[in-house]
């Protein structure tokens, strides 16, 4: 079937909306990388179903042949894109999926810069440099109807689309600095493999339910408190986002049993469904161990960042600029945030402190487009002039300059402002007289939001040494660092009784299809390695009867966290 009679057959079903992927692959030196990127988001009804006759496949195999050819610069050495032949379209429910494209390294290509091809930007970048322009022309010819990546006008099967889609002429595409930038670009949620999606409809039409600053504005104006939690690195951002229990339950039934998590868990840990996910300076503490959250540096800070873009889906990010890369002066300020985003792959940042300075450095880093989150009360960057991790505002004279600070950074144009450390009837007056929401840490229950350090809520930080850095305004709604002790110390014992691997978990046999451990042996043998040939032997014929699955439950039983009481009730599986 071609894409339009399968976007026909769907629309004449009544279906509202045919999304189209095109789907390419890119060979490069050890391999290939297979990328499904949405072509476009036609949103055609029953009403309207697409009119234009398909072109005669001559023309349409022309069409193919005249596809933009890729720059052979030095950034995308590939030679044109060919299709797999026949090339028919493939549909599930609303999704048109095209033929497979495929992008091979031109043979005579001995430039060094076709390394980053070998990598999944490599990838990204491919896919940038040929929808670029031709989705440019398209869009604006098309106006609201194409929504994002149009390479499909180039494509057999997909070149018969209505005549508002209609081919654009060909157009340059991506300039050297275009895919410089696309090579250079950091992992980024969703965004990789559609790049005209961020330029011409925001963020990815993949994930609509992304957390963006219109989200937070519309909870803040429901009154509704908004959620944020740290978190330093790809495992804790995937924690924090939100999953469907469908896809969650699948993945959990491939585990083996032993180490398949209880379906209440899973469900609780992947429905978490946080709003904001900041990258704090707090990772300097938490996983560096130094006593202050002062020596962490930008590009270390910028390498959390990529972690946590990696794995998050629908958390709005905000990096925090660590101390010493945004106090020199407004442009030190805007440099460094602008690094935020685009090698961090943040969607915001936060600075502390509320002193004209630091108001300045907000109000040139929100002008050049970057959003900026407040934060003051304990600003624990200045622990030097503090003295110590200690509240702050608790007398009349302090808790008003705070609340100057508060508005000034309001008005430099901060979409929020973390409040630390302050009572509880001081962040309340803050967050009456500020139109942005408030996020308390230590700052009582009338903030707009809450947030609270990951390995602080979760009970990690049960050692003595992390003991004495969490702030006793912290609830545990886990004790993760316990079964981690628990978990390692099992391990330990296993190991040393020789209890684990077993045969349970030593799942590699010789060939029975060949006498192999004999020929081994005698081979063995043969060097004079008797012993070497007893312990293959013996070790192969007593591995041949695993103990059954029941008594390695009872021998080995995994660790498992309860869930927290109050989700209990209404989980348990
Ligand atoms: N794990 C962790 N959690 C945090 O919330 C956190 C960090 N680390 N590191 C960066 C800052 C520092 N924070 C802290 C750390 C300690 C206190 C605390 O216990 N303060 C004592 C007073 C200490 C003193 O007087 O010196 C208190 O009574 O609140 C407060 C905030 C908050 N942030
Ligand atoms: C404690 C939060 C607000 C923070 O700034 C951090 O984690 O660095």
């Amino acid at each position: 079937m071609c894409a339009r009679d399968a976007i026909q057959a769907a629309a004449l079903k009544g279906s509202r909306r045919i999304t189209t992927q095109i789907q390419i692959q890119i060979h490069f030196g050890g391999g290939y990388l297979r990328a499904t990127a949405p072509s476009a988001d036609f949103g055609y009804s029953a009403a309207e179903p697409p009119q234009s006759p398909p072109q005669p496949p001559q023309q349409q195999q022309r069409a193919v042949s005249c596809s933009p050819a890729l720059p052979s610069t030095r950034f995308f050495p590939l030679s044109p894109p060919t299709l797999t032949a026949p090339p028919p379209c493939s549909r599930k429910g609303n999704t048109v999926l095209s033929p497979l494209v495929l992008l091979r390294p031109k043979p005579q290509c001995t430039d060094p810069s076709a390394v980053p091809l070998s990598h999944s930007l490599g990838a990204a970048a491919a896919a940038r440099s040929i929808g670029g322009s031709a989705a440019a022309a398209a869009a604006s010819r098309a106006g609201s109807a194409v929504r994002s990546w149009s390479f499909t006008q180039s494509l057999r099967g997909f070149a018969a689309l209505p005549p508002a889609l209609a081919p654009p002429a060909p157009a340059p595409l991506a300039t050297a600095s275009t895919a410089a930038a696309a090579l250079a670009a950091p992992p980024r949620r969703q965004l990789s493999v559609q790049p005209e999606a961020a330029v011409y409809s925001g963020p990815s039409p993949r994930n609509p339910s992304r957390v963006t600053l219109r989200t937070i504005r519309k909870k803040y104006e429901l009154g509704e408190p908004l959620t944020m939690v740290t978190a330093y690195d790809y495992p804790s951002a995937v924690h924090v986002r939100q999953e469907r229990e469908a896809p969650c339950r699948r993945i959990a039934l491939k585990m083996p049993i032993q180490t398949r998590p209880r379906m209440s868990y899973i469900i609780i840990v992947e429905a978490a469904g946080i709003d904001i996910c900041l990258v704090g300076d707090s990772v300097a503490m938490v996983v560096h161990g130094h006593d202050t959250t002062l020596p962490i540096r930008l590009d270390e800070m910028l390498s959390h960042c990529q972690a946590v873009a990696r794995g998050a889906r629908r958390a709005f990010l905000v990096g925090d600029l660590p101390f010493g890369c945004y106090e020199t002066d407004a442009r030190d300020a805007v440099r460094s945030a602008v690094r935020m985003l685009k090698e961090g792959g943040m969607d915001a940042v936060k600075l502390e402190g509320g002193s004209p300075a630091r108001v300045e450095a907000a109000r040139a880093i929100v002008e050049t487009g970057v959003a900026v989150m407040g934060h003051v009360g304990l600003t624990p960057q200045s622990v030097s002039v503090i003295g110590g991790f200690r509240p702050q505002a608790q007398v009349a004279e302090e808790a008003l300059r705070v609340m100057d600070q508060a508005q000034a950074l309001q008005r430099a144009g901060c979409f929020a402002l973390v409040l630390e450390c302050i009572p509880g009837p001081i962040a309340a007056a803050i967050t009456r007289t500020v139109s942005v929401p408030t996020i308390g840490i230590g700052a009582g229950g009338e903030c707009s939001g809450q947030v609270l350090v990951y390995h602080d809520l979760l009970g990690m930080m049960t050692h003595p040494h992390h003991a004495k850095v969490t702030p006793k305004f912290c609830k545990q709604y886990a004790r993760v660092g316990d079964a981690i002790g628990a978990a390692l110390q099992q391990y330990r014992r296993e190991v040393e009784d020789r209890t684990f691997p077993g045969p349970r978990y030593s799942p590699y046999a010789i060939s029975d299809r060949e006498p192999g451990v004999e020929l081994l042996a005698g081979a063995l043998r043969k060097r004079g390695l008797e012993e070497a040939a007893e312990a293959a032997l013996s070790i192969h014929l007593s591995g041949s009867s695993p103990p059954s699955e029941d008594n390695q439950l009872n021998s080995s039983k995994p660790i498992m966290l309860s869930a927290p009481a109050h989700y209990s009730s209404n989980n348990r599986s």
